[in-house]
């Protein structure tokens, strides 16, 4: 049973993975542009399920580092489709730290994912009704 130290998660789990030393500076902290990178995973796989289709990344919006992420945590990304346009999708994207060893959970990251659905040809095309 973990322990949320800042609150609760908003929207689903949709990504867990290990922060490995090759993610980290000399410091020990891991390095911001993997964790964007693993949230930009997480916004990937959870567009594409709502889009039924291929997604692209389309704008990265107010992300904020608020606590570091060490060695040896389990980054946890919770995505929430916040807003369905005619082709975009906004996303609430939250990512958690679950301390090594231990059962408890930090919001380190949060930002707003902005995702477009693709046609074959890569041009945009209309998100469909959800089903
Ligand atoms: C550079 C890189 O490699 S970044 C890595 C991954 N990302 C990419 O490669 C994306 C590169 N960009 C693109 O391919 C294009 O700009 C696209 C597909 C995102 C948008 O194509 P456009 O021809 O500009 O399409 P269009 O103007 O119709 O916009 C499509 C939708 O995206 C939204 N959108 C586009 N850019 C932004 C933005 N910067 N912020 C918020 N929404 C945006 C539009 O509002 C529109 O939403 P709606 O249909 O729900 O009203």
């Amino acid at each position: 049973m973990v322990h949320y130290a800042d609150g609760k998660p908003l929207g689903d789990l949709t990504l867990r993975t290990l922060a490995m030393p090759s993610d980290a500076n000399a410091a020990g902290d891991i390095f911001g542009g993997w964790v964007m990178a693993q949230m930009d995973l997480a916004c990937g796989i959870r567009a594409a399920e709502r889009a039924k289709g291929r997604v692209v990344t389309a704008a990265v919006k107010e992300m904020s580092f608020a606590k570091p992420m060490k060695i040896g945590d389990t980054l946890c990304i919770y995505t929430h489709v916040e807003r369905v346009g005619r082709t975009s999708m906004t996303l609430k994207v939250e990512a958690w730290a679950q301390r090594y060893l231990s059962d408890l959970m930090e919001k380190v990251t949060h930002a707003d994912f902005v995702m477009v659905a693709l046609d074959g040809e890569g041009k945009p095309k209309p998100v469909p009704a959800e089903s």
